[in-house]
């Protein structure tokens, strides 16, 4: 490759895929989550976590960058310094919150951003998709809060990958479960697709 200027942009570079992960139950699903991510060719996967969510997996089953609050601080000590919370931003071609407790969701749909996984929301360029997969009790998800808030996400043109009818691990039955894997797979997949015809547009 000559090294004209532009030639970078000609070499075709993966989709970044930022994954957020939040305290929700569903958060011990993240290592099959992301494994399944890294079988679409031609994707590269970033996690931001909080630090609820690490209650619920091994980062060792997590096999690609993951990211949390302290890394923020660890980076910016002088002016100078990168603003990680911009540089993910910055990264990413997608983004998808998997799964979005209701206390990130209140947080996200009010414009709090006391941790990096919601500043990077709190900054994100709302041209590039937003995929976020709601995970909580059911009697939270029928909380009027909760359909409200959603609306609020959907409004700022973020994508909801609905919740499903499961018994959760508290023994209730009913709405509330993060959706299927596959189902999430899927529609990166097809966000995917439409971006890629964009490129060959
Ligand atoms: C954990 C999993 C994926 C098992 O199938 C499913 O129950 C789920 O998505 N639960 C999320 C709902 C939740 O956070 N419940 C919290 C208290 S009941």
């Amino acid at each position: 490759m000559e090294s004209y200027p532009g030639a970078a942009s000609l070499v075709e570079r993966k989709f970044h895929v930022l994954v957020g992960v939040t305290g929700s139950v569903a958060a011990l699903k993240l290592p099959f989550l992301v494994s399944k991510l890294l079988d679409i060719p031609g994707l590269e996967v970033t996690v931001v976590t909080t630090e609820r969510a690490k209650h619920f997996y091994n980062p060792q089953d997590i096999p690609v960058t993951l990211y949390s609050d302290s890394d923020e601080w660890e980076m910016w000590k002088h002016r100078s310094d990168p603003v990680l919370h911009i540089d993910l931003r910055r990264w990413a071609d997608l983004m998808l919150v998997a799964p979005l407790d209701a206390n990130t969701l209140g947080k996200v749909a009010s414009g709090i951003c006391d941790n990096l996984l919601t500043c990077v929301i709190r900054a994100w360029d709302r041209s590039k998709p937003l995929l976020f997969c709601p995970a909580m009790n059911t009697v939270m998800w029928e909380h009027p809060l909760t359909a409200q808030q959603v609306d609020q996400l959907k409004a700022f043109g973020y994508v909801e990958i609905p919740c499903v009818d499961k018994k959760l691990v508290c023994g209730d039955q009913g709405l509330g479960a993060m959706a299927e894997v596959e189902t999430i797979v899927d529609k990166v997949k097809e966000v995917l697709s439409q971006h890629s015809g964009v490129q060959q547009s």
